[in-house]
């Protein structure tokens, strides 16, 4: 199967390219220096010739609570535009399938957990990632008018939940959670710093998934793409306090030190766990445990941040 992939050098594009799935397939990934996404004739031109059989849209400017509430316009803007863009160019190419990805920040704020994809557009966004999740919410739904209005073209978006993995965002300034724990936890370490500071108070719940289970998904859905449900979540089914996971991190890491509350940081949502009941109807589910990833993310960390 001829790919065409978006984001390729991203944290879950990097996952999806080395997944043993992706051997046997032709994938076209390029950066984003060999191709801007908000540049519609761009993206037009190269899907035309690419001519692919299913095109993964991995890209977005994506980043962490402090990103976000930075600049909402600017998540809004690039990733309404990006995705808007690779969709339509897919759509005039005749691209058969398309596989987006959306995010758990598309669900409404108040929405009851498990999160479940019904609830989708049920209600106002969470404010601290209101541009992000606005654009995720229009190209899902683009994907789903596109697919209803041209019987001959199947576009479907996948929702993860939070993930890290090799190749996260490491900044501070745009890490989520998991890698700022890893840079904080891993210097506390190496200084030996006493203490780490927690944003908030610690028990907002999240559910961070290891990047390449997301991969082994998206190899899945495109392997049984007809089977695929136009809308669906993809995570662990569980999830964590924030407290737990710089714990676990703290364990992993080999760091025995206490920990600091910093209430004046924001905290978002106060629980974001996706239902995972439509991906075991489907047969899917996550394989790599917290202690197992964070061990992973945390040798590629010293490799290549520390
Ligand atoms: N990380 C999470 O927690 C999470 C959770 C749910 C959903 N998602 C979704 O999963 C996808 C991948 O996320 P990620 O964590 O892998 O993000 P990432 O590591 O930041 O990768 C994003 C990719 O998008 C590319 N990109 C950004 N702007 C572009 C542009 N104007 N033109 C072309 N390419 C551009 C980047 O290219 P460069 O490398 O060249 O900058 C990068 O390869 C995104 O759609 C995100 O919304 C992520
Ligand atoms: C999946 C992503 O979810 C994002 O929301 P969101 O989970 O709050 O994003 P995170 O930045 O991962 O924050 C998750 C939780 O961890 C807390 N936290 C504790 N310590 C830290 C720290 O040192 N750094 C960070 N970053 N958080 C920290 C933070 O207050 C928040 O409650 C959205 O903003 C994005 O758009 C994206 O959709």
């Amino acid at each position: 199967m001829k790919v065409f992939l978006t984001g390729g050098r991203g944290m879950v594009g990097r996952a999806v390219q080395d997944d043993p799935a992706a051997a046997g397939h032709e994938i076209i990934a390029p950066s984003s220096v060999e191709l801007d996404l908000t540049d519609r004739a761009a993206v037009i031109a190269s899907v035309a010739e690419a001519k692919p059989d299913l095109v993964i849209h991995a890209a977005g400017r994506v980043g962490g609570i402090q990103a976000n509430m930075a600049n909402k316009a600017g998540f809004l803007t690039d990733n309404m535009d990006m995705g808007l863009n690779i969709v339509l160019a897919a759509k005039a190419a005749g691209v058969p399938r398309l596989l987006n990805l959306g995010s758990s920040c598309m669900y409404p704020h108040d929405a009851p957990n498990p999160l479940a994809e019904e609830s989708l557009g049920k209600g106002e966004l969470e404010p601290t990632n209101e541009g992000y999740g606005l654009a995720k919410l229009a190209v899902a739904r683009l994907c789903a008018f596109v697919s209803d209005e041209n019987e001959a073209l199947s576009y479907k978006t996948l929702m993860p939940c939070n993930l890290y993995g090799l190749h996260d965002k490491f900044d501070p300034a745009r890490s989520h959670l998991v890698p700022a724990i890893i840079r904080k936890v891993h210097e506390a370490k190496l200084s030996g710093a006493a203490s780490v500071e927690i944003w908030g108070d610690g028990t907002a719940r999240r559910e961070f998934m290891f990047a390449g289970d997301l991969a082994d998904a998206i190899w899945t859905a495109a392997a049984r793409f007809d089977e695929l449900p136009g809308f669906m979540n993809v995570g662990l089914g569980e999830d964590r306090s924030i407290n737990d996971y710089y714990a676990e991190a703290a364990r992993v890491i080999g760091w025995e030190g206490t920990f600091t509350h910093d209430l004046t940081k924001p905290t978002g949502m106060k629980q974001k766990l996706v239902s995972v009941d439509r991906a075991k109807s489907f047969g899917w589910c996550a394989r790599t445990s917290l202690a197992d990833g964070l061990a992973l993310t945390y040798e590629h960390f010293k490799e290549h941040h520390a």
